[in-house]
């Protein structure tokens, strides 16, 4: 029964060859009501007529249009500060969860729906890029991302990395962007990502967080050329995995160079720049009217350089200064994305809403989406991120209409 609908379901017979329906995706394959299920999947596969957009205030605040009030969303807003996503957590390992797009998307929607937030971000890691190039992560509870074999010398960039088919290595990751885009219902836009050249790097090398960022730095100063062909073999694949995230149905695509600030300027101008700049200029070419995000974690002392790249959003930190960042930016219609930090969320909702307001004057009204200047933590309160969104929308509205 079920198999005579997947051959007479044009959507699915395309599915059959995926792994989606034919593939891990148990849940679907063995269901009583497969066959129900499958066609609703089937139709929810096609990354075309997507719901028409209800609310596309960081969509035209990017492009510096007039907004009643300043957009928000927040880096981590699906992550482990809300019940409802360690309910789930507890159920699924983290990397299932990134390679199920029934879960991922789940994930996605829970902030959205609890939250009035003006943007989702799909849910992922950027760590599914070197996984899938061929190199093993776990996320070990506690600790965090960890390779047991990381990179140890430059030739094993030609013996145990591999260029992947990026759309079939992380097809996952598209159906879950295309499958989220018609279960958010137009409601907000959504948000695709990747880590950055360097940033992927340097988790590649040192095996998980570190302090010192010895492993990785070592390879800047003693393999330049090779530490130059990793990264730019990383770019190739970011650039296409950006792309088919945008074709998957992603709204914006953020990049995060997390670890950019633990970089010299000159160092980071010879080892990141260069490839941020590549992966701008080539998503311009394929995207022309795609949001462009940069988040290069701690390294508002290259905001220059990044204004000189392709970027239609910059986001900042908290240890950015606002005005110098404005200055170099609102001459080329660079909107700005940031800066709370997240620790102000620890405070009490009047603190929050007092901050908010700092914050909100240093920008001046336009060109600016509120976020946190890094994600939030598993340790925040919902309902202080609640009032911290409350307070941005309530305050730039006043502001606007003064
Ligand atoms: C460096 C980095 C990683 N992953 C990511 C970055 C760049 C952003 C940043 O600088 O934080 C990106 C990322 N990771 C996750 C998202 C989801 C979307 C979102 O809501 O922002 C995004 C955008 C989910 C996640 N990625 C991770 C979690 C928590 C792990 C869990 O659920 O057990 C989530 C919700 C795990 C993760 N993944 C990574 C680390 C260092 C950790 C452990 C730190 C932590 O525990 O918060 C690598």
């Amino acid at each position: 029964m079920s198999h005579s609908y997947l051959v007479e379901c044009r959507t699915c017979v395309m599915d059959a060859s995926s792994s989606v329906v034919t593939g891990n995706n148990n849940l679907w394959q063995f269901n009583p009501s497969y066959v129900y299920l499958v066609r609703l999947h089937g139709a929810e596969t096609i990354a075309e007529n997507f719901p028409p957009i209800q609310n596309d205030v960081f969509l035209k605040a990017i492009r510096g249009e007039d907004v009643p009030y300043t957009p928000v969303w927040i880096m981590r807003q699906a992550g482990r500060y809300l019940p409802e996503f360690r309910a789930l957590r507890a159920e699924n390992e983290f990397f299932r969860v990134c390679r199920t797009p029934e879960l991922a998307c789940e994930i996605t929607l829970q902030p959205i729906r609890r939250l009035p937030l003006d943007a989702a971000i799909i849910f992922s890691d950027i760590l599914v890029v070197p996984q899938a190039m061929g190199l093993e992560v776990i996320m070990v509870p506690g600790k965090g991302p960890v390779f047991p074999s990381p990179l140890l010398t430059p030739e094993e960039i030609d013996t145990r990395l591999v260029k992947p088919d990026v759309k079939k290595e992380l097809s996952y990751v598209f159906q879950a962007l295309t499958l989220t885009r018609h279960r958010l219902e137009g409601k907000v836009p959504l948000i695709g990502f990747s880590g950055a050249p360097w940033t992927l790097m340097s988790y590649m090398i040192e095996g998980g967080g570190s302090k010192t960022f010895a492993k990785s730095k070592k390879w800047l100063y003693q393999y330049p050329e090779a530490s130059h062909k990793l990264l730019d073999m990383l770019s190739d694949i970011i650039i296409e995995y950006l792309s088919l995230q945008i074709q998957a149905g992603a709204q914006a695509v953020q990049v995060f160079d997390s670890w950019a600030g633990e970089l010299s300027l000159d160092v980071w101008d010879k080892f990141g720049i260069p490839y941020l700049t590549k992966i701008g200029s080539q998503l311009r070419k394929l995207h022309p009217d795609t949001p462009l995000i940069l988040f290069a974690k701690g390294a508002s002392h290259g905001m220059k350089l990044m204004s000189e790249m392709e970027y239609n959003v910059l986001g900042v930190d908290w240890t950015a200064n606002i005005r110098e960042a404005r200055a170099l930016t609102r001459p080329k219609n660079i909107c700005l994305q940031g800066n709370m930090d997240p620790a102000v969320l620890y405070a009490d909702k009047s603190v929050i809403r007092g901050e908010v307001e700092r914050i909100l004057d240093e920008f001046g009204l336009g060109l600016h989406v509120a976020n946190l200047g890094h994600g939030l933590h598993p340790e925040h309160n919902p309902e202080h991120v609640a009032a911290y969104i409350e307070a941005v929308h309530e305050l730039s509205a006043a502001k606007k209409k003064q």
